[in-house]
């Protein structure tokens, strides 16, 4: 039998929530390859207050969007609806390549209730052994707990992107130099070839979402259930891709994914080359999301908060460990405190 993969996210300004896995990976021309993460203890057509990651307000240096970027398709002409603090969400991944491919609209976000867990560590038996989503807070406060729930602070939804323009090579591109978006445009491929996330089976062993070896879970995607001001976009780029072929999307997406271990299997080496990809992310787009994903743990997580990283997931640090709960506030604290620092910094 095939589960979903252990593994979890750290996140800031989020309400601890356990989630799960629901893919629908589809790699023919006109498909989408797409996950969404549905929080695991809730249950469709329920909602839960979200917070945004960070709250960190965009700057004028971080466009929100820009021309011949878009995301989807016709149905960015659905006028999203304003986020509130009950809204639901999904997050998508897909991971840039120049190869394109339609992304359709994600899959309805199935969201059931469930309590609030302080720490984010709490495992149901609902859920996957192990994706957590552990909560961080704002940067500005001045001590980890926050009372009141945020909106993510967007003026405007996430847009459509479309391919990107030519990556520029050799130099990161300044964020405040991508062009701009003109109201109303919309185009529709994506170019992406693959996803990041893992699943495992229950021999532990590890393979790639794609792997034609396992069963993926697949979503239809119904027009009438899909939101889109309700999801999350991210995307993900393996070490061999260099961020600057991320960067023309940066400023619409939610997320940006650096793997910080080439995509196979948990317990490798991670990549510190990696975190001038990190650093020069969160230094053009400081509101964004930005995950880590590889040998992370106690002995590199500093590394990683220090460039940037927000959102982390960590498998072999956390499940091998005798205290899994002490690492992973471990390493939530100290991506915290970096969070609070940039913030002081600034
Ligand atoms: O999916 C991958 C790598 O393919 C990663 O998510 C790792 O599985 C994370 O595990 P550790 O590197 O932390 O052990």
């Amino acid at each position: 039998m095939t589960s979903i993969r252990v593994s979890w996210l750290l996140q800031s300004n989020h309400e601890p929530v356990l989630g799960t896995w629901v893919a629908s990976v589809q790699s023919e021309p006109g498909q989408q390859n797409l996950l969404v993460q549905p929080p695991l203890g809730r249950k469709r057509g329920l909602r839960q207050p979200r917070r945004p990651l960070l709250s960190v307000q965009k700057t004028q240096n971080e466009p929100r969007s820009r021309p011949g970027a878009r995301l989807s398709t016709t149905r960015r002409s659905i006028q999203p609806k304003s986020r509130t603090l009950e809204q639901k969400r999904s997050v998508t991944f897909t991971e840039a390549q120049h190869e394109a491919a339609t992304l359709s609209p994600p899959a309805e976000s199935k969201e059931c209730p469930s309590e609030n867990q302080s720490l984010g560590v709490k495992s149901s038996s609902a859920a996957s052994p192990s994706i957590v989503t552990a909560d961080l807070h704002s940067p500005t406060a001045a001590k980890v707990e926050t009372t009141g729930l945020e909106t993510k602070n967007k003026e405007e939804p996430w847009s459509c992107l479309s391919p990107p323009p030519p990556p520029v090579l050799g130099t990161l591109p300044p964020a405040a130099s991508l062009p701009r978006e003109s109201p109303g445009e919309t185009s529709s491929l994506l170019p992406h070839t693959d996803t990041i996330l893992h699943i495992s089976e229950d021999n532990g062993t590890e393979s790639p979402l794609l792997s034609p070896a396992f069963t993926y879970t697949h979503v239809e995607l119904g027009e009438p259930e899909v939101n889109l001001d309700e999801s999350h976009v991210g995307l993900a780029i393996k070490p061999g891709t260099t961020v600057e072929e991320l960067g023309p999307w940066a400023g619409q997406i939610d997320m940006a994914l650096v793997m910080t271990v080439e995509p196979g299997f948990g317990g490798q080496k991670f990549m510190e080359d990696m975190m001038p990809k990190v650093n020069w992310l969160r230094t053009q787009f400081p509101s964004l999301d930005i995950e880590v994903d590889g040998g992370v743990g106690p002995d590199t997580i500093h590394k990683c908060a220090e460039a940037g990283a927000n959102m982390i997931v960590s498998g072999s640090a956390v499940m091998k460990s005798d205290d899994p709960r002490s690492v992973i506030n471990l390493l939530r604290n100290v991506c915290v405190e970096a969070i609070q620092k940039r913030s002081l910094d600034r």
